[in-house]
């Protein structure tokens, strides 16, 4: 074995320690790395420097996700760019009788998020569309929403508030900026949320929002 391959075997069992799932949801986790892989030389899905260790700065990133809102099937990932974490928790999903959507507004991109998720056998749906067009019409039929490395949480509280305002859980990854964001964000509105240790160093803390008011002027 290469020592670019001992690396990656490394990278991917310290990913399951964190978040363990079934052979088969490894299996086909496996399948979407290694197409990521293959198209990232030509359509740039995710910054190259972060593929050496894809299986804990993506994978098990986006995998430990589900966890905050365990109860949801129905999930909504914005800006869901190389697939992350939307194709992460399409696949997992899969076991659990989920479906997620996934918005995201580069056709190159969702060129890709649909061959992956046919691939893998996902219960995932590409919508080639601006957040702001669409985010209203999935009240009442998902979950959970989330998104990565999209936006400021005032933005994010912007574009979701009619989710969160009717009962969706918003499950946010977030940096190291999220105290300020936080502070950005209560001029505007009455937030009820928590923030989470993250597993992974991609994020600094997980933000769970149960519910969102907009604050009289
Ligand atoms: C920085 S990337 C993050 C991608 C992915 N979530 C991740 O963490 O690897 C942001 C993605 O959001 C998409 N995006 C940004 N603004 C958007 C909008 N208003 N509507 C739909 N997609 C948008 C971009 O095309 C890009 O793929």
């Amino acid at each position: 074995m290469s020592s670019v391959d001992k690396a990656d075997n490394s990278d991917r069992q310290h990913a399951f320690r964190l978040t363990p799932v079934s052979r088969e949801t490894q299996e086909r986790l496996a399948i979407l790395v290694a197409e990521l892989k293959r198209w990232q030389q030509a359509k740039n899905l995710v910054s190259g420097a972060t593929l050496d260790e894809v299986w804990t700065r993506h994978v098990a990133d986006s995998l430990q996700l589900l966890g905050h809102a365990p109860q949801a099937r129905r999930w909504l990932d914005l800006g869901s760019g190389g697939g992350f974490p939307g194709l992460v928790l399409g696949i997992r999903l899969a076991e659990l009788g989920g479906h997620i959507d996934l918005v995201e507004s580069n056709a190159r991109k969702c060129a890709f998020l649909r061959h992956a998720a046919r691939l893998t056998g996902s219960p995932v749906t590409v919508h080639n569309a601006r957040i702001e067009d669409v985010v209203d019409g999935f009240v009442g039929k998902v979950e959970a929403v989330t998104a990565r490395a999209l936006a400021p949480l005032p933005l994010l509280l912007d574009w979701c508030n009619e989710l969160l305002r009717t009962g969706v859980t918003g499950v946010f990854p977030k940096g190291q900026h999220l105290d300020a964001e936080l502070t950005a964000a209560a001029k505007y509105w009455k937030i009820q949320a928590t923030t989470f240790p993250s597993l992974t160093d991609s994020a600094a803390a997980i933000l769970v929002i149960g519910g969102v008011e907009k604050r009289a002027d």
